[in-house]
This record gives structure tokens, C-alpha cells and sequence, in this order.
């Protein structure tokens, strides 16, 4: 199981190793003792069989043994009457399908399956769609591709910054920006204006803004003229922001606009490949990570700055069908008392979060960056850590936070898997 989840954290997809040993004895066995109830394509054929049982259909193709739910089955019929293929929007009212609902008669050719209904109504199904959205065919792949790295890792792939005219204007920039960008948690778009409204305009480019309580496009010194350490000269360990969010913000955008003076240098960490180190030392303390509730909050009272904001969730978030992590949320400044959990999950839970930390320190998983007016950085903040070194004098930022459902939006259009 683990190693299950190891393989999903990484890029290459899983290694079905265990699953196939176990099977092909199993249908091997069931072949002999039960021939008259396995169907196949062709009789020499073995690359697609099924088998009606009384309350799911199980289909073997393409190396995967599938089982489906009649339930399943009829709501996901695409005929003309149950699905408007134009707006790719489900018709048929699923309220109204029997939940004691089998097929009456089931029929496999050489590529799509078809179930006739006890009304008589039939569905068709493509083998190969059934591999794709069947659970036993998502549980198999990578939602997110990445190459998880530390700073030797991302120094050696030698990631190019795209240029700013490539990446507003022709669509093969902005591709190898995002391809980039999805695959590193990080990118860089080079020559830019270094203005607040040039960012804006690169920002626009893959997404919408989010706007927060720091407004659209925000533009900070040391000012404190929020209630926020973000707000000083001070060194800021390596964390994600708007952890006190419900859905802490996808994507942040940094541009420096001016710095004279010392210091003031980015920290960035990949904190999925810090993850990963857990998961391989300890993966019941990776598990504890990933279950425990905690909340973070931003209580703010400064001039005319009245917050207060509550996010809740565990520091790691996994997707429950492959265990592929989505979302870290690590944030020691914001985070809020622990009351979610008794004492005795807590103690456990310190000893998980530190070896956490002592990955997320390690210094070969720093990247340190100093961001130079012209050069921006696009930091998605569900996974990568940022952090900066305390500075002299007087240095401007400017930036904001981007909806992640339309950067991944831009993203597939221009045909990436994201
Ligand atoms: C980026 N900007 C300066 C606007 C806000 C900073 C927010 C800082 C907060 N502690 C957090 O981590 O979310
Ligand atoms: O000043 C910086 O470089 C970054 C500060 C920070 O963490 C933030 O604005 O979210
Ligand atoms: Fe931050």
C-alpha cells in the first residue's frame, strides 16, 4: 500500500507490480473452474473478457480487471437521450434509474461493450473509455505529473525562464512556461517591465487574479502597514501562504521592483519532495500528516485592517482513490492552537511535523534566489515553500495570488495534462 503511494508522488506512473502477480492466477483459476461464466472477444483472444455477476459486471481489457457497478453503469450511458454531447452535461435524471437496476442482456465485440436495460433501452460503451474512467484505471495513474526536486535536482534540469514577449504573445511560450511550471512547482518569465501593471498583465495571461484581504495586486515594503511579519525587514522561514484560507491561494506571483541595500534574498523549497523523504522514513508519521485536522488563522488589527481568517485542514493533502498528494500546507507563524485532536494524537503529531521539518531544512533542498526587478517568479503555493533573508534598506514587491482552477485551465487547453 505504501509503496503504492510512494509511486504516485513521484512522476512516473505506478508500478502495478503487486496487483498483477495477484491476478493472473485469479483469472487463470476462475477460467478452469468457471469457464461457461467468463465471455470473451475471440476465443484465442484474452484481451477482453467479462463476467456477470449479480451485482456488478467485471471486464478484463488492456491489462486491467475492472468491476462496475449497474448502478454506475446505467447513469454514465452516453446515448443522445441520457447525455448532451455538446455541452458535455449529463440529461438523464439519475434520480430516476431503479438502484436494484440490472442489465437484461450484456454483449462485447472487438471494441465497445453493450448492455441492454430491463426497458429496453441500450448503452455502448468504448472499451478504451471504460479503461480510462474506471476506478481500477484512475487508481493507476498521476492526476499531476511532477519531477519533485531539491536544489542539485532543479539546478541540473537547467528549467529555461521564458521570455516576457514569448510568453504574451505566442502560445508556445506560454506553454513551456506552464509545462515548466506544472512539472517544478516554480517558474521564471524574464525582461519583464517592472512595473505593478506589467505584472498584472503576465498574470492575466494564465489565469484570473485572486483577490484577498491584500487586495488584487498588492505592493509591499517594510512598511508594516499590515499586521503581518511579511510586512518587515525580518528573515521568513521557508512556508505556504493563506494557510488560514478554506482553499489556500494556488499560485503566487512575486516581481521585485526595487532593492537597494542588503540581504532580501527567496528561499524555495520543494515540499513534496520533502514529503516524500517522510513517506519513505516513516510513512505511518506521512499518514498522521495527512489525517490530522489543525487550523491556521490571520488575526489582524492594524490601522483600518480588521481579519480574521480560519482555514482547516491537514499540513498534507491526498487524494483518497491513488494517495497522490495535492496540497501541503505548512505555515508555523499562522498556525492556530491545536484543538482538533487529544494529547495523546498530538504528541505524535509534533514528532510527525518535526521530521517533516527536518526535511523541509535540509539545506541541499534550498533554493535560494535573489528576484531582480524584471525577473518573475510564479510560485505554486500548494506546493513549493518560500521564504526570504532578512534585509537592509528599502525593497518593493509586488505580485498576487491566482485562481489554481484556471491555470490549470490554460494549462489543458494548450493540451497539457494538468
Ligand atoms: C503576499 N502578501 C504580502 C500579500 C501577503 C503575505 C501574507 C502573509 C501571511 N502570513 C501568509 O503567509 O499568508
Ligand atoms: O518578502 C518576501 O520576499 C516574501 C514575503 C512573503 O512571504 C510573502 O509576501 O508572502
Ligand atoms: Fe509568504
Amino acid at each position: 500500500m505504501w509503496c503504492r503511494r510512494l509511486a504516485c508522488l513521484l512522476s512516473v506512473p505506478c508500478q502495478r507490480t503487486g496487483h498483477h502477480l495477484l491476478r493472473l492466477p485469479c483469472v487463470r483459476r476462475t477460467l478452469t473452474t468457471a469457464l461457461s461464466r467468463w465471455h470473451h472477444t475471440a476465443p484465442q483472444s484474452l484481451s477482453c473478457a467479462w463476467q456477470l455477476h449479480s451485482d456488478h459486471l467485471e471486464l478484463r481489457y488492456a491489462d486491467t480487471l475492472m468491476r462496475f457497478d449497474f448502478v454506475w453503469l446505467r447513469d454514465h450511458c452516453r446515448s443522445a437521450s441520457c447525455y448532451n454531447a455538446k455541452t458535455n452535461q449529463r440529461s438523464l435524471d439519475t434520480a430516476s434509474v431503479d438502484l436494484g437496476i440490472k442489465p437484461k442482456a450484456v454483449r462485447v465485440d472487438e471494441t465497445t461493450l453493450f448492455l441492454t436495460w430491463p426497458d429496453g433501452h441500450v448503452t455502448r460503451y468504448g472499451l478504451q473509455w471504460l479503461v480510462k474512467n474506471s476506478y481500477e484505471g484512475q487508481k493507476q495513474q498521476v492526476m499531476h505529473p511532477r519531477i519533485l526536486w531539491n536544489a542539485e535536482i532543479y539546478h541540473q534540469a537547467q528549467v529555461p525562464s521564458v521570455d516576457c514577449r514569448s510568453f504574451l504573445e505566442t502560445d508556445e511560450g506560454l506553454k513551456e512556461f506552464l509545462q515548466n511550471f506544472l512539472l517544478y512547482g516554480i517558474a521564471f518569465v524574464e525582461n519583464v517591465t517592472p512595473t505593478k501593471e506589467d505584472t498584472q498583465i503576465l498574470a492575466e495571461r494564465i489565469s484570473l487574479i485572486r483577490e484577498t484581504i491584500y487586495g488584487r495586486m498588492w505592493y509591499f515594503t517594510s512598511d508594516f502597514s499590515r499586521g503581518d511579519t511579511a510586512y518587515t525587514k525580518l528573515a521568513l522561514d521557508r512556508h505556504t501562504d493563506t494557510t488560514y484560507f478554506q482553499e489556500p491561494c494556488g499560485i503566487q506571483v512575486f516581481h521585485c521592483l526595487k532593492h537597494e541595500g542588503t540581504g532580501g534574498r527567496t528561499l524555495l523549497v520543494d515540499g513534496f519532495y520533502a514529503a516524500e523523504q517522510v513517506l519513505r522514513q516513516a510513512p505511518d508519521q506521512f499518514e498522521l500528516l495527512s489525517k490530522v485536522p489543525l487550523k491556521h488563522e490571520y488575526i489582524e488589527n492594524v490601522g483600518d485592517c480588521h481579519n480574521h481568517m480560519i482555514g482547516v485542514g491537514p499540513v498534507l493533502n491526498v487524494y483518497p482513490w491513488n494517495n497522490e498528494l495535492y496540497l501541503i500546507r505548512y505555515n508555523n507563524y499562522d498556525r492556530a492552537v491545536i484543538n482538533t485532536v487529544p494529547y495523546d494524537v498530538v504528541n505524535r503529531w509534533y514528532t510527525a511535523h518535526r521530521t517533516l521539518t527536518t526535511e523541509l531544512r535540509r539545506p541541499e533542498n534550498e533554493l535560494w534566489v535573489k528576484l531582480k526587478p524584471g525577473k518573475a517568479l510564479f510560485i505554486d503555493n500548494w506546493r513549493v515553500l518560500h521564504g526570504r533573508e532578512a534585509f537592509t534598506g528599502y525593497r518593493q514587491l509586488c505580485g498576487c495570488y491566482l485562481t489554481r482552477d484556471d491555470v490549470l485551465n490554460t494549462a489543458r487547453l494548450l493540451g497539457l495534462q494538468a
